[in-house]
């Protein structure tokens, strides 16, 4: 592979954190897949144990009833950037994860700081598994998970590109309702108490409204690989 980690470098860590649409996934699995790391969608993560309490018919309003289930599901994340993959007690969840009802409840969950402790601890022995590293994406990897990480970056774009965006992922869904529910969820997600969205004092901001996709993933690239040689 063309960049691939030399079999001597060391491992490295990369967190990028962001609000919705920004471009945290596709920019992370390029430069994870570019520089021979490995990548964790902690999204999905959380996605995930929304779908289990769902699919259990657990009282998504009712924090307590939340926390005292969250340790039942089997979490597990393939880190391959070519082929992330996602599975719940062995059943795999890809899809069903990206439905309206998931993400509209995704952010009461996550909120949750027994599920924030279970899946933080999950994703820190991923992150200290990867052989040659890992580019992790979500949104409080900088500040919470991964503190100590060689580099941090926290991609920002306006809400009306990040719209338009996600409601070209969505085809029937308008621009508008999709502007909306985004605005809402980063609220949710940026004041809840436990571990909110938010950037780390030493993140390096990277407003990708302006920025096609392969800008973005040539700026991290240059970021990792100044990082390697010690800039
Ligand atoms: N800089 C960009 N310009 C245009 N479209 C982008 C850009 N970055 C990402 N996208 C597209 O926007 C959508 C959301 O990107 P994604 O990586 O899933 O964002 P996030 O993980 O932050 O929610 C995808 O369809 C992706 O291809
Ligand atoms: N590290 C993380 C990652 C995601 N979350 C929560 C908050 C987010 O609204 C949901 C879904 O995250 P995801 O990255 O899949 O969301 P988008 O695909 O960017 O819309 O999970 C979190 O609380 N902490």
């Amino acid at each position: 592979m063309e960049n691939g980690a030399a079999p001597t470098a060391q491992p490295v860590i990369v967190a990028i954190d962001g609000p919705s649409g920004t471009g945290k996934s596709s920019t992370s699995k390029a430069v994870a897949a570019q520089l021979g790391l490995s990548y964790l969608d902690t999204g999905a993560q959380y996605r995930a144990i929304t779908w289990w309490m769902v699919s259990n018919g657990i009282d998504l309003e009712d924090p307590t009833a939340i926390a005292a289930v969250a340790g039942k599901p089997e979490i597990v994340s393939g880190t391959d950037p070519a082929n992330p993959t996602i599975t719940v007690d062995g059943t795999d969840v890809a899809g069903p994860i990206r439905t309206q009802e998931v993400t509209s409840k995704v952010s009461a969950v996550s909120a949750v700081p027994e599920v924030r402790t279970l899946i933080t601890e999950l994703q820190r022995s991923i992150a200290a598994g990867a052989e040659h590293g890992i580019v992790v994406e979500g949104r409080d990897i900088g500040t919470t998970v991964l503190p100590d990480a060689d580099l941090k970056i926290f991609l920002t774009a306006s809400p009306e590109a990040r719209a338009a965006r996600r409601s070209g992922e969505l085809k029937g869904v308008d621009v508008h309702a999709t502007r909306e529910a985004l605005i809402k969820r980063d609220a949710a997600d940026s004041s809840r108490k436990t571990s909110p969205l938010a950037k780390a004092g030493d993140a390096v901001e990277v407003d990708t409204t302006e920025l096609t996709l392969a800008q973005v993933i040539e700026c991290v690239v240059t970021l990792v690989e100044e990082k390697r040689a010690g800039k």
